[in-house]
């Protein structure tokens, strides 16, 4: 909570402040960050919730805003202190042009590094994606990785693609003079998959199966790890990061750090029902009930639809080749960096974060 005996003197810039993680990482600035001053919220769409917390302390400023236009970022940059840049378009759906994902995802983050410089703002967090090292196009498992464990980080798809180039410009910029001579400092953040309150895929699964009788059924098998990450924890790393990057600009600037924290090693879908079993759920087989081609040829007979539909309709399912080599792949870190770096410990434990999910996926199923 806020202490009022430490002067209030910072202002912050949150791009893409009203987005699954965006808003917690807002909420977790009023609540952990004592010396904020303003807390500036830029997003292509503002939320209603926006209004509650303009009663409290903090002056909240909410700014209507695409990424995309550099004036726009420029004037909501101009003055703030420190940048925390979570605005992106995360579409691995085929739901926008690979173009668009560009525009967004890198040209945004040109946009917000060259408002930076341009103003004098010091200090700018990127939030990256484990999707900038793999799973990789040869889908090659990373079992427990860190940041410095070698992989063969090669991409197709536009969503990864974009990330791993927004992120090289980001490292790239930490040093750069800004306004006023001094240098930024820069550093990146990879969530693995993100869950928690607001997920909007947990959602999705969820009712599926709901209207699946109150069933899923298995497609990947159990042995797949797939690394996830509790999004309280995910906006708490945020949030420490832009404290630390003023006094060990030396030690992480220009660094990359995965994000952690207690949630256990397990395959997408059985994390899944970590959540969804409480709510009703249960996933049907403790094998795979469909031969792997067989899902491989949905997903690409899915493609297929999605190109012959596009004219009429946007046809864009869970399923598609690149979400399939995805969740069938083994992809987990386990690291210390962010520990050894800066403190970080993660502020809810595993149980907490269940708790919350599973509140959260039951509250959610009425206002769906
Ligand atoms: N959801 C996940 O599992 C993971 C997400 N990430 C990254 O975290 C960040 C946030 O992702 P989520 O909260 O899941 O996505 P989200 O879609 O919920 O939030 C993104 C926010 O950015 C805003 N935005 C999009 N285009 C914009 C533009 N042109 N100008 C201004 N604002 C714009 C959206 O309106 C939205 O509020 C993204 O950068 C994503 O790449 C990284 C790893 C995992
Ligand atoms: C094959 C299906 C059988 O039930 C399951 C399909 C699940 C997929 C939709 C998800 C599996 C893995 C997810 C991705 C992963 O968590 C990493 C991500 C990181 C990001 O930066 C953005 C989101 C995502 C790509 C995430 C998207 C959904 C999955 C592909």
């Amino acid at each position: 909570m806020a202490n009022s005996a430490q002067t209030q003197e910072l202002v912050y810039l949150v791009t893409g402040g009203c987005g699954f993680l965006g808003e917690h990482v807002v909420r977790m600035l009023l609540q952990r960050e004592p010396r904020l001053r303003e807390l500036r919220i830029f997003d292509l769409h503002l939320g209603p919730w926006l209004e509650e917390l303009k009663t409290g302390p903090v002056q909240v400023t909410a700014i209507q805003g695409d990424v995309t236009q550099a004036h726009e970022v420029a004037a909501a940059v101009a003055g703030a202190h420190v940048v925390i840049h979570t605005a992106g378009l995360v579409d691995v759906f085929g739901k926008t042009s690979p173009e668009t994902i560009h525009e967004v995802n890198v040209q945004g983050t040109q946009n917000v590094i060259e408002a930076c410089v341009q103003t004098g703002t010091r200090f700018l967090i990127y939030t990256s994606s484990m999707e900038v090292v793999g799973p990789n196009i040869k889908g090659q498992p990373f079992y427990r990785g860190n940041e410095n464990t070698p992989y063969e980080a090669v991409h197709r798809h536009p969503y990864p693609c974009s990330k791993a180039l927004a992120e090289r410009l980001v490292l790239e910029a930490n040093g750069r003079e800004v306004l006023g001579g001094l240098p930024l400092v820069t550093c990146a953040l990879r969530p693995t998959g993100i869950y928690g309150e607001g997920h909007q895929i947990m959602k999705d699964f969820y009712h599926q199966g709901l209207r699946l009788g109150g069933r899923l059924f298995r497609a990947i098998p159990a042995s797949v790890e797939h690394g996830r990450v509790y999004v309280g924890n995910v906006a708490w790393m945020h949030v420490l990061v832009a404290r630390e990057l003023e006094h060990r600009a030396a030690l992480m600037g220009g660094q990359v750090y995965f994000c952690y924290d207690n949630s256990p090693y397990k395959s997408y879908e059985d994390f899944n029902m970590e959540f969804l079993g409480p709510c009703g759920l249960r996933l049907v087989g403790t094998r795979p009930l469909m031969p792997y081609w067989l899902l491989v040829l949905l997903a690409a007979l899915n493609t297929l639809l999605q190109w012959l539909l596009r004219p009429l309709l946007l046809y864009a399912p869970l399923l598609n080749p690149y979400t399939l080599a995805v969740a069938n792949t083994t992809f987990t870190v386990s690291t210390d960096k962010a520990r050894r770096h800066f403190g970080y410990e993660p502020l809810f434990s595993w149980e907490e974060s269940r708790t919350r999910t599973i509140h959260w996926v039951q509250t959610a199923e009425g206002s769906a």
